[in-house]
């Protein structure tokens, strides 16, 4: 269970995240959505650890990320802009995450059977094409058997073939009774993947519930979205 309460981050005097409060729930897809720049990144980096709340909390079963025992047992993240050294070859990428957090060397071929990169696993990371290297973060998500993913942006680079195979590895995990929690700015992805969806603009929440729930009185997820967040479709968005 992720548990965000009262969440706010300020860089000088620009205010990211807004007293921002949600939780995202064992056995569910809990979609993120909101346009770019509306504070998504900034509070999943606040949940894994990586920066520092102005004020609130955001916890993973109760516990700070760096309060954690063995953080990636635990949870699984993939982060826009985050990884691997270029050099590297996937298949010693994937083996020094694990090793550097007690997972059992055999997960390394599990994962990458997973995610499809088994024939290009000695590959050198900057050969990958874009979404190559977001099955690479995948896998690297999955590597500790995790029971919570958070995933920023995961469709990112990855074709409809791609896009349809981690709607499912993601409903499949969460069918297991695990927590996801993704975010997006793509609504019809979000759509078919999400059972409750946060929407954020501006920083803060503006709607939040099971899919019906938040796109009841509007023909789609995509225009309860633009109704709520006040912004038309258009480039980057
Ligand atoms: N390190 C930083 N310093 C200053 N401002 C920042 C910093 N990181 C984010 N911001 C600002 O905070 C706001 C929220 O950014 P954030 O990246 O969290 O949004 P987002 O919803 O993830 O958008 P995107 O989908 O574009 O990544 C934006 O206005 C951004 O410019």
């Amino acid at each position: 269970m992720i548990e965000v309460v009262r969440l706010s981050k300020r860089y000088g005097d620009k205010v990211a995240v807004d007293d921002v409060g949600f939780t995202a729930r064992p056995g569910r897809v809990t979609g993120f959505l909101g346009p770019n720049g509306a504070g998504k990144s900034s509070t999943l980096r606040i949940l894994l650890g990586l920066d520092a709340a102005t004020s609130g909390t955001a916890s993973i079963n109760g516990k700070r990320y760096r309060d954690l025992d063995r953080p990636l047992r635990t949870v699984g993240a993939l982060l826009d802009g985050a990884g691997p050294v270029p050099e590297r070859r996937a298949v010693d990428h994937l083996a020094w995450v694990a090793r550097s957090n007690g997972i059992p060397p055999r997960r390394v071929g599990e994962v990458l059977d997973v995610v499809g990169l088994a024939d290009v696993a000695r590959q050198r990371v900057r050969k990958y094409s874009l979404g190559m290297g977001q099955r690479l973060g995948i896998a690297v998500a999955l590597l500790g058997d995790p029971e919570i993913l958070v995933l920023d942006e995961p469709a990112n680079g990855l074709d409809p073939e791609g896009i349809r195979w981690i709607r499912t590895l993601l409903r499949d995990h969460a069918a297991s009774g695990r927590t996801v929690l993704l975010s997006s700015h793509l609504m019809a992805e979000m759509a078919g993947t999400a059972d409750d969806v946060v929407v954020i603009d501006h920083g803060r929440v503006v709607a939040q519930g099971p899919v019906a729930e938040v796109t009841a009185g509007h023909p789609s997820l995509e225009a309860a979205f633009f109704a709520l967040t006040g912004d038309r479709p258009g480039p980057g968005r």
